[in-house]
């Protein structure tokens, strides 16, 4: 299998996850980029069997739409059942590198109101050390040169994301050279910096389950 019928392969693993709870009440939480895509284009089917959705990004708004479901406010919303979401790295902690589409601001947020996150990967994605994949920072545009001074000190090798602005009218520094020992406490250490929005480290608040597609099937593995 490719990586796009291993995606595809995750997909449709946590449709069949999520199905049983779409009721007429309940509103989902939905990552971005291309694994999300997919789960996205299957959900298009159950429309009206559910409440809606609460996205993690304009593009996955759009799509959404286009599908017939419906799109809520966060602020509305409530505690979430499920946040369904792709990974650029995910560890055996079912911790994450995320944001390489430059969403990992509203993906933080969202997934901090669901009781559930379901990572959806294939395997590519799934590493013994997180930080192969450039480490995402959202910063304020003002401060952009300040934090990357300061990610120097980390031992970071910072890259500016040129020509990308966030949903969020912010900019984007990739981390590049960063083996990180320890997620939560790197998580933490970077947003102590003034003028980080959020970085691409979700630790503290890690997924509850990982559905990765491998060749020979989808393995689940659940924490929670
Ligand atoms: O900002 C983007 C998100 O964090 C994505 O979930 C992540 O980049 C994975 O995307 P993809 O499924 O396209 O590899």
């Amino acid at each position: 299998m490719n990586q796009d019928e291993l995606k595809a392969a995750v997909a449709d693993a946590a449709i069949k996850e999520i199905e049983p709870w779409l009721e007429k009440d309940t509103v989902l939480g939905i990552g971005t980029g291309s694994t999300a895509n997919l789960f996205i284009d299957r959900l298009g089917k159950f429309a009206g069997r559910f409440k809606g959705a609460v996205a993690s990004s304009d593009a996955s708004t759009k799509r959404l739409k286009g599908l017939g479901i419906d799109v809520l406010e966060l602020n509305s919303s409530g505690t979430l059942p499920f946040y369904i979401d792709g990974a650029d790295e995910v560890n055996a902690h079912l911790q994450m590198i995320k944001g390489g589409g430059a969403a990992l601001t509203r993906e933080k947020i969202v997934a901090a109101c669901a009781e559930r996150f379901i990572c959806i990967a294939d395997d590519s994605k799934y590493v013994a050390q997180l930080g192969h994949f450039p480490l995402p920072i959202e910063v304020i545009p003002m401060a952009r040169s300040y934090v990357a001074r300061e990610l120097v000190k980390l031992g970071a090798e910072p890259v500016y994301r040129e020509g990308v602005v966030t949903d969020n009218g912010n900019q984007i520094i990739d981390c590049y050279d960063v083996m990180i020992d320890d997620p939560k406490a790197m998580e933490a250490t970077l947003n102590g910096i003034v003028g980080v929005v959020t970085n691409g480290l979700f630790a503290a608040r890690g997924a509850d389950v990982l559905l990765l597609g491998k060749e020979d099937g989808v393995e689940r593995t659940a924490l929670r």
